[in-house]
């Protein structure tokens, strides 16, 4: 998998941050709300692990940004099927190519959704990534910038870039630790 990821020069490491990490489930459950369109069950963001694996019922409400902002695609509910989302995480240990999303879930009107999900948030996958263990020099950087972005368009703060030093404390801040 790591190959396939581009990943490869830090396998040893990567396995390392997956031994070393957690695991999480959870399972959210978002009542029906008689005024959908006036808040959300989730505000747009990205999960901080390597990957999400998401189960939902047959109530939509996932969505998913594309065009850089420019909208939300609906993630219809497939009978079966689980939705798999790229995380912070691993947006960093690849180095970039496989970009965590950007997502969020809005509530429905007449019927209660409820969603299994589980979580990899890796060890210290950011700090790694800080200290150009996995490959191009100033990656760690351009994912601040990238990351402030988002929360600036997804939460309107306006939030300075990141030092490169200060990249573990970033990360630690979005794992809550
Ligand atoms: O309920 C969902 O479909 C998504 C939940 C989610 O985004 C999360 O728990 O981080
Ligand atoms: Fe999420």
């Amino acid at each position: 998998m790591e190959a396939a990821l581009g990943i490869v020069r830090c396998r040893d490491a990567l396995l390392e941050e997956c031994d070393g990490g957690s695991q999480m489930m959870m399972v959210n459950c978002f009542p029906a709300c008689p005024e959908p369109e006036l808040t959300l069950g989730m505000p747009p963001h990205s999960d901080f692990g390597l990957l999400t694996i998401l189960l939902q019922d047959e109530v939509s409400g996932l969505e998913v940004s594309y065009g850089d902002g420019g909208g939300w695609a609906v993630v219809e509910p497939l009978a079966g099927a689980v939705v798999v989302n790229v995380g912070d995480h691993l947006e960093i240990l690849s180095n970039g190519p496989y970009r965590s999303v950007l997502h969020r879930v809005r509530v429905n009107g007449r019927r209660a959704r409820v969603g299994g999900v589980t979580a990899q948030p890796g060890g210290g996958a950011g700090d790694r990534a800080g200290g150009g263990v996995c490959g191009r020099a100033g990656h760690a950087a351009a994912v601040h910038g990238h990351r402030h972005g988002r929360l600036r368009r997804g939460q309107a703060q306006v939030l300075p870039p990141l030092p490169q030093d200060q990249h573990h404390l970033f990360i630690n801040i979005l794992s809550g630790r």
